[in-house]
């Protein structure tokens, strides 16, 4: 769609079909990146391919992997196992996956790498991953604590233990892991300052390094220890992505409709699965929802919110500030947009006042989406049920789910694109 708007016709109908969310982002950038580090062939299907996994996919091109895409959702790697220095900085968009997993990565590299990326990756924060990579003497520099990033890498860290606080992002974490199997001895990582959220991020980077031979243990709640044993070529299968589902399921609880997703929620391995069990509970979803382990799923149960019964209290959500933008104002920016004094931030957390007689009426409303997928993907779903709602830049769905519009349409959702001004 590369309409400047577009504004959402209610549907008059419940949404029934079957849709299949696109593959996972999260395990296809993992996936990438460490068929990237193994010498040989590495198939993988059921691949996303979006914004943010051909940022990934072009930077592993420009370090000298050949990436091939047989078909829609197949990426076909082969790779010597090195990732050369390219002779450009690599661009990673706005996709933080690419931009940290590729940081840790590329510091055990050989030569310059800079990894740099949009005006908005340009202002999340990598320094508490750049200061854990100093401190095992990779020469590295980041001088505003965000991209861009410069490395000059000498293959090897001076030291086995690295101690990182990934309060702000559990990227950095992934990242330091899935680095250090590509070492020359056991390593160990371990957390400082605040627990981190979405641990089930952590989780996933486990097993996808598992699936490419890695040995990865965790013996504390807040440690982890790596094995050198480098990654083995495989053929790899990504699972659905659960974000993306989260939309789905928001639209068939609004709308009391029957949307066949084609895979059950308890059988994601990632963390926003767990989304579906306060989504199934709409219009009574609980007064106090705990975000931090379904980061990415929460602009889409607090536009549920404005819908529910009673009012809803989001906590734990205070890194929605440095996500694709501050998620928080964003959310409680669109909603008040859409009706004044519908949402309020409170510290970090967002109060959500659910109002259902919203539902029929027209509200006429221009959602800003600050360049955020999640933004437009969630205020489309205010749009199912109140006349008017308006999405500014659309396209930017393109991040994680290119085909999202396509999905609501095929399910009976009309448009009206509003051309460029
Ligand atoms: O590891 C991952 O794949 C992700 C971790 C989360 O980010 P943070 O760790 O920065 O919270 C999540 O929001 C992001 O969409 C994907
Ligand atoms: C936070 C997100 O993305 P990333 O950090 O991977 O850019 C997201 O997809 O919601």
């Amino acid at each position: 769609m590369t309409t400047d708007s577009v504004t959402i016709l209610p549907p008059t109908h419940a949404l029934n079909g079957k849709v299949s969310p696109p593959g996972s982002k999260s395990i296809t950038n993992r996936a990438l990146l460490l068929a990237g580090l193994a010498k040989g062939t590495s198939r993988l299907t059921g691949a996303l391919k979006s914004d943010d996994t051909r940022y990934m996919a072009e930077a592993l091109r420009q370090m000298g992997v050949t990436v091939e895409e047989p078909d829609a959702t197949t990426f076909v790697v082969t790779s010597s196992g090195e990732l050369k220095a390219p002779s450009a900085p690599l661009f990673l968009g706005n996709a933080g996956t690419a931009t940290r997993f590729l940081t840790a990565a590329l510091a055990l590299g050989q030569g310059r790498y800079v990894v740099d990326g949009d005006e908005h990756m340009r202002k999340r924060p990598i320094k508490p991953l750049v200061e854990a990579l100093k401190s095992l003497g990779v020469t590295i520099e980041s001088p505003t604590g965000c991209p861009p990033v410069t490395i000059d890498a000498t293959g090897r860290f001076e030291k086995n233990h690295v101690v990182i606080d990934a309060g702000l992002s559990s990227q950095y974490v992934s990242a330091l892991q899935m680095a250090a199997a590509c070492g020359s001895e056991p390593f160990t990582i371990e957390l400082a300052g605040a627990d981190i959220g979405a641990r089930g991020y952590i989780d996933l980077t486990m097993s996808a390094m598992r699936a490419f031979g890695a040995k990865v243990e965790q013996p504390t709640s807040s440690s982890w220890v790596i094995q050198p044993t480098g990654y083995t070529a495989t053929d790899f299968h990504i699972e659905p992505d659960a974000s993306a589902a989260t939309y789905l399921w928001g639209a068939e609880v609004l709308t009391k409709g029957q949307i066949d997703i084609g895979t059950p929620s308890d059988a994601f391995t990632q963390p926003d699965a767990k989304a579906y069990d306060v989504i199934a509970q709409f219009p009574n979803m609980p007064a106090v929802i705990d975000g931090s382990q379904m980061q990415d799923a929460i602009p889409t149960i607090a536009v549920l919110a404005a819908f529910n019964e009673t009012p809803v209290r989001f906590v734990g959500i205070e890194n929605l500030r440095v996500k694709e933008c501050d998620r928080i104002r964003a959310v409680s920016t669109g909603l008040n947009n859409i009706r004044e004094g519908l949402a309020k931030e409170e510290g970090d957390d967002l109060l959500v006042f659910s109002d259902p007689s919203l539902a029929g009426q027209s509200l006429p409303a221009e959602i800003d989406t600050f360049a955020d997928h999640r933004i437009a993907m969630s205020f489309a779903l205010a749009g199912l049920k109140i006349r008017d709602i308006t999405i500014l830049d659309p396209a930017c769905v393109g991040k994680t789910y290119p085909g999202y519009w396509d999905a609501l349409a095929s399910l009976g959702v009309e448009f009206v694109r509003n051309d460029p001004k």
